[in-house]
């Protein structure tokens, strides 16, 4: 994606001050964002021009700035130079793209003690142009990852306040989404709801590069694996692939703490299914619900317990 941006200043008008600065353009975090969608079919922003210069002396009112807001986590690079400018990591985190222009002087710079009344001015000068690429890789504490139709935007609409689309088919989720989840008062974790993998995702396979990208910067994963998947795939065989098409995507993944939770608990085959992965991984399985609630504020406690554990070895370190 690229944006172009030109602010073009207003010249200093006869008779008049000078004219106003050209408004700047900035990208900016929102929180409250969780994917670039709403940028698509946007490519160019152009902040306001400054005002020509008034009568009486008056200066031109300079042009507003304007903001593109996009989510925490947004890398944003020139296109023509081609390296990173800043990466958006926090709310509020801020970057100058193109800086307005500079208000031209109005005619009484011109003045002179023969010529009062000049009608000499100066043209403002031309804002900045830029182009930048965004790519936004999501910073979440939890994502969500598993096959399509596994359950993941069940869970996070049933955990949080977001509201994903969710249907009986794969590849419902085609951007990440994100809630917050509330422990207790104080205390809240993110959770990345990452569009479903499949087998080569690791080679770009289903936009595989696309959505696995999002689950670097995830620091805990919980992995849903659905007890009888509508395509008559093995569950065991389901995790194994997600695991091996991370692994190749990036070997550290593996190496990041994963809460294997079995879902939709109430059909026939869950039981069995979360005492097969049991045996089979040599770690304890989880067994959840995200229609009837059943073993959500256990997970809740667990993924907790594990994100402040992570916080005090880091404090540590
Ligand atoms: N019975 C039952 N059905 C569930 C449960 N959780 C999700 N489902 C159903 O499973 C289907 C898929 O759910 P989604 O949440 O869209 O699955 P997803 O993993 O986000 O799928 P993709 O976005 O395609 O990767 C929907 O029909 C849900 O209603 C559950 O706990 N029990
Ligand atoms: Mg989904």
């Amino acid at each position: 994606m690229s944006f172009r941006r030109e602010a073009h200043v207003a010249r200093g008008g006869p008779d008049g001050g000078d004219g106003g600065n050209g408004g700047s353009l900035f990208i900016t975090a929102d929180q409250n964002l969780g994917s670039l969608v709403n940028l698509t079919g946007h490519r160019h922003w152009k902040a306001e021009s400054g005002r020509p210069g008034e009568g009486k002396l008056k200066t031109g009112k300079s042009g507003q700035d304007t903001h593109i807001y996009v989510p925490p986590g947004t890398i944003i690079r020139d296109k023509n130079l081609g390296f990173v400018l800043k990466e958006l990591l926090h709310q509020g985190d801020s970057l100058l793209i193109a800086q307005g222009g500079k208000g031209g002087r109005g005619n009484k710079h011109f003045a002179t003690s023969t010529d009062r009344a000049p009608r000499q001015f100066e043209e403002g000068t031309p804002g900045e142009v830029r182009e930048v690429l965004l790519e936004l890789k999501l910073i979440a504490d939890v994502g969500l990852i598993g096959k399509p139709n596994a359950g993941k935007s069940t869970l996070l609409s049933r955990l949080s306040r977001a509201t994903p689309e969710i249907a009986d088919y794969p590849f419902t989720t085609k951007y990440p989404n994100l809630g917050a989840v509330r422990v207790g008062y104080d205390h809240d974790f993110v959770v990345a709801d990452i569009p479903g993998l499949i087998e080569g995702a690791h080679a770009g396979v289903g936009l595989g590069h696309e959505f696995l990208r999002h689950v670097q910067r995830t620091r805990v994963f919980i992995h849903l694996v659905e007890p009888s998947p509508m395509d008559g795939t093995d569950p065991i065989e389901n995790y194994r692939q997600i695991r091996e098409e991370m692994r190749l995507y990036d070997p550290s993944l593996v190496d990041r703490p994963e809460l294997v939770v079995v879902t939709k608990s109430e059909l026939p085959d869950a039981e069995a299914c979360r005492d097969l992965l049991n045996e089979e991984l040599d770690k304890p399985v989880r067994l959840i619900s995200a229609v009837t609630g059943d073993g959500l504020a256990e997970l809740i406690k667990e993924v907790s317990r594990l994100l402040r554990e992570m916080d005090q070895v880091d404090e540590f370190h």
